[in-house]
């Protein structure tokens, strides 16, 4: 378990410089197509996210989540079809009557009894899908291309008459004939489609395949591009970039990436990688604060802990503990962080109480502790933590306070240097 927080933040001491102003990872020649500066999210927890193994939420659970996520400003929020069951569509009804900033959808087959019963929950839009690829086209509904498009116009022509969003998508489209896609699409943009989406149902795509088609697809229709990405070979996310990057306009995303197998793009992991491309826009457009507390709903919900290395609030995502990183970042942050923890609400933490700790760290503490101790002191204390942690395994913060306190008090009369020597265990520490 991690040490308890010393709450080294040292980002604003003035004497010391300060972070660039602009991210080194920013690209200097940003391409005109690209939206890794302008892009809307569709968070899919109350749909994609409902269909994680564990995921059951009832409608106080679902309302408590939908709120959460307007608080966090995502730009639309993605339901469980209607269809699905009598207490789906009442809470597709409930969730539309919030009154909330996002937009709600709700997700539904290519079908017109979906359509109807959709329309009448009084969602603002309506997320179209059917699958494209030949293994879905055989074994999942059966039905060939052209009466995939002729549905799908059929569909898609019966909602915009509602007057309500429509976004029409191939399902697994990575697995589908390009030619079969860019002329659904291009047929269904023609009638006025608002977003046509490409849905890597299956997470075989690489950030390569998704740039070419995103490309492909910006060259070929008007309308807006939703991207979904399965994560079972781990590009969820860099696969969410690259989209943008080739021109998409909407990234499908789930709390912790929750969903189907082993899940989506996750929001968090959306966020920090966005926020490493263009912090001010993610920065002044979400509330970054708040990814924690909805983590922590959604974990409690479906009964899973949040993972120790997830994106921004995996326990140690903020701490730093080899020697040579701790100098660093205590002299500037920015020499080993991408992401500002207080713009997530989160805390910084230096972990000092083991081997691969170093003098400059433990002097920092010495300051902290407002101890009166020598740059040659702190190097001494540094060796004997690093002697104990050898034999006994890393001291927690509390340990290394009271090596430093003994050392400190022991110096008033000159016996420091023994009471070092002396000290053979962690107990005797504390005794
Ligand atoms: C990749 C994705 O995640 S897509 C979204 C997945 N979401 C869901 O499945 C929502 C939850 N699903 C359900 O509650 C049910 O599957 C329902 C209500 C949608 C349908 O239930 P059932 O009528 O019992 O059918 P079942 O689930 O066995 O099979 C799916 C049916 O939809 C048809 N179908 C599948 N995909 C599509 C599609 N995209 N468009 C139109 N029809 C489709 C299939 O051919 C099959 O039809 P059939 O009844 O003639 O065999
Ligand atoms: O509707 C979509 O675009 C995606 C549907 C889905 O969940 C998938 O294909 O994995
Ligand atoms: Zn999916």
């Amino acid at each position: 378990m991690p040490e308890q927080t010393n709450g080294q933040t040292n980002g604003n001491n003035p004497d010391r410089p300060r972070e660039p102003i602009v991210s080194p990872y920013q690209s200097k020649y940003p391409d005109p197509m690209s939206n890794v500066s302008n892009f809307k999210i569709i968070e899919s927890t109350l749909r994609e996210g409902e269909q994680f193994a564990n995921a059951f939420f009832d409608t106080a659970k679902k309302i408590e989540i939908a709120k959460a996520l307007d608080d966090i400003g995502v730009d639309y929020l993605e339901l469980t079809s209607p269809m699905a069951s009598e207490q789906s569509r009442l809470d597709c009804t409930a969730i539309a009557n919030l009154g909330l900033k996002a937009k709600i959808l709700t997700h539904i087959r290519c079908h017109m009894d979906d359509a109807k019963v959709a329309i009448s929950t009084g969602v603002d839009g309506l997320d179209v899908v059917i699958g494209t690829s030949s293994y879905l086209r055989e074994f999942s509904h059966g039905k060939d291309m052209d009466y995939i498009t002729a549905k799908a116009i059929e569909v898609i022509t019966f909602i915009k008459k509602s007057g309500l969003e429509v976004r029409f998508s191939t399902e697994d489209s990575f697995r589908s004939d390009l030619v079969d896609l860019l002329s659904i699409y291009k047929a269904v943009d023609k009638i006025g489609v608002n977003r046509v989406g490409i849905a890597d149902t299956v997470g075989c795509a690489n950030p390569r395949q998704v740039y070419e088609l995103v490309k492909t697809l910006r060259s070929v229709v008007s309308c807006d591009i939703e991207c979904h990405f399965h994560n079972d070979t781990g590009c969820a996310i860099a696969n969410a970039y690259a989209a943008l990057e080739a021109g998409a306009t909407h990234i499908d995303t789930s709390v912790l990436g929750i969903g189907e197998r082993n899940g989506i793009t996750p929001l968090g992991g959306l966020f920090a990688r966005m926020y490493a491309g263009d912090k001010e826009y993610v920065k002044n457009k979400y509330n970054l604060h708040k990814i924690r507390d909805v983590e922590n709903i959604v974990a409690e919900a479906v009964e899973v802990t949040v993972p120790f290395n997830n994106y921004i609030t995996g326990y140690c995502a903020f701490t730093h503990k080899a020697g040579i990183h701790a100098k660093a970042i205590l002299n500037n942050p920015s020499t080993y962080e991408i992401l500002k923890p207080e713009d997530f609400g989160m805390t910084r933490y230096v972990s000092i109480g083991h081997r691969l700790t170093g003098w400059n760290a433990v002097k920092n503490r010495v300051e902290q502790l407002n101890l009166d101790l020598t740059d040659e002191d702190a190097k001494a204390v540094t060796q004997k933590i690093k002697a104990l942690a050898d034999v006994h395994g890393a001291l927690s913060l509390d340990m290394v306070d009271g090596l430093l306190k003994k050392f400190h008090e022991a110096k008033g009369d000159g016996t420091h240097k023994e009471v070092l020597n002396l000290i053979e265990s962690p107990a005797q520490i504390v005794a």
